[in-house]
């Protein structure tokens, strides 16, 4: 291996004859003779891993004009492709490198002449043109992620063409196509922080010598939910339909009725009953998995402080945020057998 170094020796004491690098004893030859030699004992003893190569966080704002009536959708979408050959690694050889550029003049493109329905959809029309257009194309894959974007209320009117930008939770879809095989059609959401301040508990967990944490029969639950769901078929699905049930499974199984809540024994126990919820309401999606991170508000102790300073010291206002260290729970749940519900 190459040892670069701002020293420039040239009479040999870094082990090389002085002479273009060539190792001392070795017989020197024409450089682009031996790079060839090296580089065929190489492509015998080594193989690719995964690769490819596309171009990421393509912006775009499709605007549907129906009249005055104006709907929007802003994404931001990466675009991977994998070639048949590997010639633009091993020989610098582009001929078949659909440029990152053109990646990115596709997305725009397709998006002016079929609109965007959804990021799922558009997703696979991303996917099928690229299978389609060159046959070298061995795998697609494409990320949408979209901008929350929600039309204005004006004294409870919808504006026609005016938007709020309402971060609850990002949306995203990612979609993979290979060659001569259905697409695989995945939805999401990120970043949905929810906080509740009771109907939460954490009690009887492993008792031993290195447990300090007591039991705690009512205490603040916050986090924040990533989900992704696979879809086993694109017929006939209402992909913004799903997107919306799904985020609504989360909050029945967070937060339960507006005036009683409902219980939660443990992070665990929530997020399994939310996926599972996903799945017997969602029949178009085969598996679902959440990440639900703890994020962590701790009571903070008042009893420390003499009663000249604080006469209530049982606290159930004041608490202490934690970022760091955090809990992390997840799970995916598939169903045993994905067909029987389609
Ligand atoms: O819901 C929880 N699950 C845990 O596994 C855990 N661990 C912990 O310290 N607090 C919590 N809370």
């Amino acid at each position: 291996m190459r040892r670069w170094s701002n020293t420039n020796r040239t009479n040999g004491t870094n082990g090389t004859n002085g002479h273009n690098n060539v190792p001392n004893g070795v017989q020197q030859v024409d450089s682009k003779s031996l790079t060839g030699t090296l580089d065929y004992i190489n492509r015998d003893n080594y193989e690719f891993g995964n690769y490819g190569y596309g171009k990421n966080h393509v912006k775009l704002l499709h605007v549907y004009r129906d009249g005055p009536k104006h709907t929007i959708r802003e994404f931001e979408v990466d675009t991977h492709l994998k070639l048949n050959t590997k010639k633009d690694y091993l020989d610098g050889d582009n001929k078949d490198i659909i440029a990152t550029d053109t990646q990115k003049n596709t997305v725009f493109v397709l998006a002016k002449k079929y609109g965007i329905k959804t990021p799922e959809e558009f997703g696979l029309l991303i996917c099928s043109h690229f299978l389609y257009m060159y046959r070298h194309v061995e795998e697609v894959e494409v990320a949408l992620e979209e901008y929350p974007w929600e039309r204005l209320q004006a004294d409870g009117q919808e504006h026609n063409h005016a938007f709020l930008f309402s971060p609850n939770a990002i949306r995203f879809a990612i979609v993979t196509q290979k060659r001569n095989e259905s697409p695989i059609i995945k939805g999401g959401l990120k970043n949905l922080r929810v906080l509740k301040t009771t109907q939460s508990a954490f009690t009887d967990f492993y008792q031993d010598g290195y447990r300090t944490l007591p039991d705690d029969n009512d205490r603040i639950f916050s986090t924040v939910v990533t989900a992704t769901w696979e879809f086993s078929t694109a017929n006939g699905v209402d992909f913004d339909d799903v997107w919306i049930s799904i985020k609504n499974c989360i909050f029945d199984k967070f937060a339960g009725p507006p005036d009683k809540g409902i219980f939660s024994p443990s992070v665990q126990n929530t997020l399994y009953l939310a996926e599972k919820m996903a799945l017997d309401k969602v029949p178009q999606i085969s598996r679902i998995e959440m990440q639900m991170p703890n994020k962590h508000y701790l009571n903070v102790d008042m009893s420390k402080f003499p009663p000249s300073v604080i006469e209530n010291n049982e606290n159930k206002e004041v608490y202490h945020p934690i970022d760091k260290p955090s809990g992390i729970i997840y799970a995916e749940l598939l169903r045993k057998n994905p067909s029987s519900k389609l």
